[in-house]
């Protein structure tokens, strides 16, 4: 049976990320709340969510001891899949600017800044962007969108966004006042801005795309 150490950084959300996993799942499957680094060890896949601020997503992972090594270890040295939701993408980042700066894992080039979204005579649109939007990326271009047509919609809850992203890096956008980026990530690792757990059918879809992915 496959174990997905599902990583408790103290901000929420697990409960519902729990639910979807354990829905999305095809294969027996178990999903363990970490808290201790050591349990990782074992884990066929790591997702870490977030949700809230940088800086206290960030201190809350700290917090753990050890964990920040360990991700190390298990998803940058073995290779095992990791994805990372909403404030668990952003912390890939080289730094988060919400409220200061912050530093990130820098697992991949960029910055987590606020977002300016304008409408096409200038205005400015609200943020948070909250709500459902349609996912823009080419077809083919990553396992964890297999089944999932472009304009098929997540549901985003974010006053910040990546920018500066490596190209190659960033897999899919979504369009709120410009191209925003929706899903970035490399070799074994892959994070979505929107939450994946509350995205519905193509939620459930992209997490069971996860789960069987053998990067
Ligand atoms: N959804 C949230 O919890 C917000 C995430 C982050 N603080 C952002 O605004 O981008």
């Amino acid at each position: 049976m496959k174990t997905v150490a599902l990583i408790d950084p103290g901000s929420g959300n697990l409960a519902s990320v729990r639910r979807a996993l354990e829905r999305a799942a095809d294969a027996p499957m178990q999903v363990v709340l970490v808290r201790e680094a050591a349990a990782l060890r074992g884990a066929d896949a790591i997702v870490l969510p977030g949700q809230g601020a940088f800086a206290a997503c960030r201190a809350g992972l700290d917090a753990l001891e050890g964990m920040v090594s360990a991700l190390y270890e298990h998803v940058l040295r073995r290779g095992t899949p990791f994805l990372g939701v909403c404030v668990g993408l952003q912390l890939l980042a080289e730094r988060g600017l919400e409220h200061g700066t912050t530093p990130g894992l820098a697992w991949m080039p960029g910055e987590v800044a606020a977002m300016d979204p304008r409408a096409p005579d200038g205005a400015p649109l609200p943020l948070p962007q909250m709500g459902w939007n349609g996912l823009d990326f080419t077809p083919g271009i990553h396992p964890l969108l297999e089944g999932i047509e472009p304009g098929d919609r997540a549901y985003f809850v974010h006053s910040y966004a990546w920018q500066g992203a490596e190209p190659a890096q960033l897999l899919a956008t979504t369009d709120y006042g410009g191209p925003v980026p929706a899903i970035l990530g490399r070799d074994n690792i892959v994070g979505t801005q929107f939450h994946v757990e509350k995205s519905g059918p193509v939620g459930l879809r992209m997490l069971s795309n996860f789960l069987r992915w053998s990067p």
